[in-house]
């Protein structure tokens, strides 16, 4: 039966839980470390990877709550770390790209992955792709490669097998990894949740509780490594979405909207 003590301490709706994280987010900025993702999280999924805009105000808004949160605030991306930093340019923020396999580090170097090669062959071959499969798409990401069937998705069986065939060919050290109507072949050394380790054992990160926004797949690593050292995890997408991460986001911009009311709320 229900009485007004179960009321009482029922859950708080989701708006009010983003709502109560933004107050923290707000007036202790020192206990955490916020990590985003770049598509379908921060920017809107655009119909090819060249696409995709950058909203007016979103860069000014990362850099404010970056100051906000002294520097705690990284980009976790599986676009190349070199592409990533030309949509935020000239802000240089910490980004790990590839999923997690590229990463600057604090004194600005970076870590990349040496491609093999064979995977080097094996991209070479998958950039003819597009000859054999119109309106299939190849990204060269330098040490990885996807194939993006977005605009022909009656293509996607065709581009799963070219993908399988491929990866074979690669051998040891690389992955098959899914995305949103995309394919892609990676290196298999490091994950976005390794990405967040990584930044997590450094200075402003380190003794921070982690927040992690994210769409896809390969967020899922960064929801576990942030359930797992207790921080929030932030799923972008609809309720039936399978995912591990503990809170939700409908689309791009609620995050932006999230973003630009933690740093309103403080400038004010
Ligand atoms: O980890 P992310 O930052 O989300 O990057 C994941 C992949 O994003 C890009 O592909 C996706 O976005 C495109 C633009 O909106 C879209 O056309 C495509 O269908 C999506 O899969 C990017 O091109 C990939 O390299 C990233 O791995
Ligand atoms: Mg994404």
């Amino acid at each position: 039966m229900t009485n007004a003590q179960t009321t009482e301490i029922s859950e708080p709706s989701p708006r009010e839980t983003i709502a109560n994280l933004i107050a923290s987010i707000v007036s202790e900025p020192e206990r955490y470390a916020l990590f985003f993702d770049i598509d379908g999280t921060l920017l809107d999924l655009a119909e090819t990877p060249d696409a995709i805009k950058v909203p007016e105000g979103l860069t000014d808004d990362l850099i404010a709550l970056s100051a906000h949160l002294n520097g705690a605030l990284a980009l976790v991306t599986g676009r190349a770390l070199s592409y990533a930093d030309t949509l935020f340019s000239p802000h240089r923020f910490p980004i790990a790209g590839l999923h997690g396999t590229e990463r600057r580090l604090l004194d600005g170097n970076i870590i990349r992955a040496e491609p093999t090669a064979e995977f080097l062959e094996v991209k070479q071959r998958l950039a003819t792709l597009p000859e054999s499969f119109p309106g299939v798409l190849v990204e060269d990401k330098g040490a990885a490669v996807a194939v993006h069937f977005r605009q022909v998705p009656e293509l996607a069986n065709h581009v799963g097998e070219a993908m399988r065939v491929a990866i074979a060919k690669v051998g040891a050290g690389y992955t098959l990894q899914h995305g949103k109507m995309v394919l892609e072949i990676r290196p298999d050394n490091a994950d976005k949740g390794g990405a967040l380790e990584a930044y997590l054992a450094e200075p402003p990160f380190a003794g921070r509780i982690p927040i992690a926004f994210g769409d896809d797949v390969t967020d899922e690593a960064m929801f576990k490594l942030v359930n797992a050292k207790g921080g929030k995890s932030i799923h972008i997408g609809a309720p039936t979405d399978s995912t591990i991460a503990r809170k939700r986001l409908s689309r791009p911009q609620a995050v932006r909207d999230m973003i630009a009311s933690i740093v309103r709320k403080r400038l004010y």
